[in-house]
This record gives C-alpha cells, sequence and structure tokens, in this order.
C-alpha cells in the first residue's frame, strides 16, 4: 500500500517535525510569567516569533521545497505561517497530557486584546482539530501539505509546488486508510480542516488590523512575515 519511498517520505517529515520545536525557556515562559493583556500579548508575540523560526527550519527539510524558486519559497513560508501556527497551537491544545501549557496558553490567547469576535471561529477550530485524534505523522504531513498551497499570493510556478502537495496528499491519504481503517471519511474530515484554516486566516488579518489600531507592538520577524507596518 505505501511505498518505499512514502515511508521514506513521511519518515524524514516527522523527524523534522520533531526536531524543531519551540524551545522549551520560551514555552516555560507562558507558564510563568503572570497575566495581564499587555504580558500576555507580549508572551503570544514572543511564541509567535519563535514559532516561526521553527516553521522556517521545519520547511527547509520538506524533501523537494529547497529545489523551489528562492521567492516561491518565501512566498509560501509568508502565506503558510499563520496557518501553520494555528495548526501548532491546535496540537498544543488538544494534547491529552496536561503539559501546563495547554490551558495556560488557551487562558492567554483570551486574554490578549484580541476582539471577541475571533474567539468563537478560533477555538472552534481547536476544538474540531481536537476532536481529530490525529497521530504524529498526520499532524506533520497536513502542516506540510499547508506549506505547499500553490494559490498563495506571488507564487509563480504554481504547477512545482502543486506536485509537491499532490505527492504529499496521496501520502496522507493512504496514512489515513491505514490508521483510522475504521473512518473511511476521516481523511476527507481532515482536508475540510485545511478550508477552515483558510478562513481563520481571514481573520487573523483583521486581528493584526485591530491590534495595530491598539498600538500594539510585533517583532520585526512578525513584521516581515506577515507585512505589517
Ligand atoms: C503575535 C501574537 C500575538 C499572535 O498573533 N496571532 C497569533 C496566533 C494566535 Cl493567537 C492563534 C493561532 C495562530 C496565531 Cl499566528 C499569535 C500567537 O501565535 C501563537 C503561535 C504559536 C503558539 C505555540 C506554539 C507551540 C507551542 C508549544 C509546543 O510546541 O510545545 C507549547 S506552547 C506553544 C504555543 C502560540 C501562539
Amino acid at each position: 500500500e505505501i511505498t518505499k519511498e512514502q515511508r521514506a517520505l513521511i519518515k524524514a517529515i516527522l523527524d523534522a517535525y520533531n526536531r524543531h520545536q519551540i524551545p522549551q525557556d520560551v514555552t516555560k515562559k507562558l507558564l510563568q510569567e503572570q497575566y495581564s493583556a499587555e504580558e500576555n500579548f507580549l508572551l503570544l508575540t514572543e511564541v509567535a516569533t519563535s514559532q516561526v523560526q521553527v516553521l522556517v527550519e521545519f520547511t527547509k527539510n520538506i524533501p523537494g521545497f529547497l529545489s523551489l524558486d528562492r521567492e516561491d519559497q518565501i512566498a509560501l513560508l509568508k502565506g503558510s505561517a499563520v496557518e501553520a501556527m494555528f495548526l501548532r497551537s491546535a496540537q498544543v491544545l488538544s494534547k491529552k497530557m496536561p503539559s501546563g501549557h495547554i490551558e495556560v496558553l488557551e487562558e492567554r490567547i483570551r486574554k490578549s486584546g484580541m476582539s471577541e469576535e475571533f474567539m468563537t471561529p478560533m477555538f472552534n477550530f481547536y476544538k474540531s482539530i481536537g476532536e481529530l485524534h490525529m497521530t504524529q505523522e498526520e499532524q506533520a504531513i497536513l502542516t506540510t501539505i499547508t506549506i505547499l498551497t500553490p494559490d498563495r499570493p506571488y507564487v509563480k510556478s504554481h504547477e512545482a509546488v502543486e506536485r509537491l502537495q499532490e505527492t504529499m496528499l496521496e501520502v496522507l491519504r493512504k496514512l489515513c486508510v491505514l490508521q483510522h481503517p475504521q473512518e473511511p471519511q476521516y481523511f476527507a474530515r481532515l482536508l475540510g480542516r485545511l478550508t477552515e484554516l483558510r478562513t481563520l486566516h481571514h481573520y487573523h488579518a483583521e486581528m493584526l488590523t485591530s491590534w495595530k489600531t491598539n498600538d500594539h507592538k510585533f517583532t520585526p520577524l512578525l513584521c516581515e512575515i506577515w507585512d505589517v507596518q
């Protein structure tokens, strides 16, 4: 069913996914620092900045990514960062073992000066990801598929990206059949989450604008990747 090449692909992606994580000293702060809207926003900004750095390193390990046009690599990273971070924070929030981060992270996101209208769709998404009980491989490959989305702004060689994404979609389809035999619709449900991610991405652009109008500051890396300021 899964070919030797596809197994190697899964291993490469999973190794990269597990190797590149936010350093403990950054995530530990989420547990330590006191609560206030300002402090929460600052902490989330620090964690998001660290997550973007992790994302850049992870992306370099996606087979075929570095052979894409250089400008397309940047366009894919800029276009997928928010969605990859929604996926990553969703996986953290839906973890079973209480890493302590879960309640704290949720609390800090809820009290970071974000307007109410984004909370509902965001936490519905977090809940829907939690209900899927994705395996590590599925999480890593779904993140890869999100990054390899061909129709991001400014992507020139659409076909080259599409070919890479299709390879990963086929791997994910086979994995879902193998790992969720009792749920024939599981693969379709995972792809449905990608659609929800696009909607959240639009909400996020408005979140940034409202944070900016309330004079919230971002780091240079976030400003660059999100084209703010
Ligand atoms: C600039 C900032 C205010 C912001 O703007 N939009 C969003 C934002 C929000 Cl509020 C929600 C979803 C996406 C984004 Cl970009 C954010 C915060 O983004 C985050 C990015 C990443 C994590 C995140 C990742 C991994 C882990 C791990 C782990 O790996 O062990 C343990 S704790 C944790 C925390 C949280 C928040």
